[in-house]
């Protein structure tokens, strides 16, 4: 007997936009060690194109994790409703919420990459979105360093990379990013930001976690020699930015930065 075509289970993010949008955008994926100045960089170029849009990291989910979609909860006061800071959660016992970290940030990470431009990019001649960091980092970077310390087990990596690999075909081509700007900075560079941010939940990190997600993104992203279950990733195009250098309150290497993107944009 004949196998029935299979059937496709993607969602277009938004069938009212013409496929000539979807077409000429590019999905732009910004990476980088925890407090190597993502943030700081992105704010850098939101304000320098007007065709330029920017997806922030949905970290404020993960510190107010909220129960919003059940029944029940339209009959909860605002306290009731939270189920909790789930990033503090992570950090305080790692064993116990990697892998609820992991599912949750990728789930929020999908939404966000799946996320319609604003009307505004929908309307630009050279639409690109960037995004504060992506699914694959979350697999690549964090997730695998979880598993590689032991917080999650032998069944929950092997359960994470299934749905994973199985999640991400499903919003093929929708999800697929054009290309990658790696900031890379030392870890010590990152501590001493980390330390000057003053995040409450990564008071107790130590340098050795930022030194294991530094070595993670220069064998991802340097070195390439990362075995990744999404063939196109192998190819895609890098940009990295040295970003030790203080640039924050300096125009001029704020500018520096700024040529290089544009000048690596009109590569792609
Ligand atoms: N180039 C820079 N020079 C000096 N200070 C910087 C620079 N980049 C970032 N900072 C400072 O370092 C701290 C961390 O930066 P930022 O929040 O942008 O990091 P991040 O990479 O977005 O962090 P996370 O991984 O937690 O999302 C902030 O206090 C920021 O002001
Ligand atoms: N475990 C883990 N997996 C992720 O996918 C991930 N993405 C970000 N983070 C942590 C780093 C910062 O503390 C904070 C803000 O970036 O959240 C993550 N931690």
């Amino acid at each position: 007997m004949a196998t029935p075509p299979k059937r496709s289970c993607h969602v277009p993010a938004s069938p009212t936009l013409s496929d000539s949008f979807w077409r000429k955008e590019k999905k732009i994926s910004i990476e980088g060690n925890i407090a190597a100045g993502k943030s700081t960089f992105v704010r850098v170029l939101q304000g320098a194109s007007e065709d330029w849009e920017v997806i922030p990291e949905p970290i404020g989910k993960w510190c107010n994790v909220q129960n919003e979609s059940d029944d029940v909860s339209k009959e909860l006061s605002s306290s009731q409703k939270s189920g909790g800071n789930l990033l503090q959660m992570l950090y305080d016992k790692p064993s116990r919420w990697s892998y609820t970290f992991q599912s949750y940030a990728c789930l929020s990470r999908v939404r966000s990459q799946l996320q319609s431009p604003s009307i505004k990019l929908q309307q630009s001649e050279k639409p690109v979105q960037f995004y504060e960091r992506s699914v694959y980092s979350d697999r690549y970077v964090f997730a695998s360093n979880l598993f590689e310390c032991g917080d999650l087990s032998d069944t929950e990596w092997s359960v994470y990379q299934d749905w994973h690999t199985w999640l991400l075909k499903q919003f093929t081509p929708e999800i697929h990013l054009d290309a990658i700007i790696y900031l890379r900075a030392q870890p010590q560079r990152c501590m001493q930001r980390l330390l000057q941010r003053g995040r409450e939940e990564e008071a107790g990190l130590p340098l050795e976690y930022l030194e294991q997600l530094h070595f993670k993104h220069e064998a991802w992203l340097h070195h390439r020699s990362l075995r990744m279950d999404f063939d196109y990733l192998n190819d895609l195009p890098v940009l990295t930015l040295d970003v030790d250098d203080e640039f924050k309150k300096d125009r001029i290497k704020q500018e520096v930065l700024i040529d290089k993107v544009r000048d690596f944009l009109t590569t792609l």
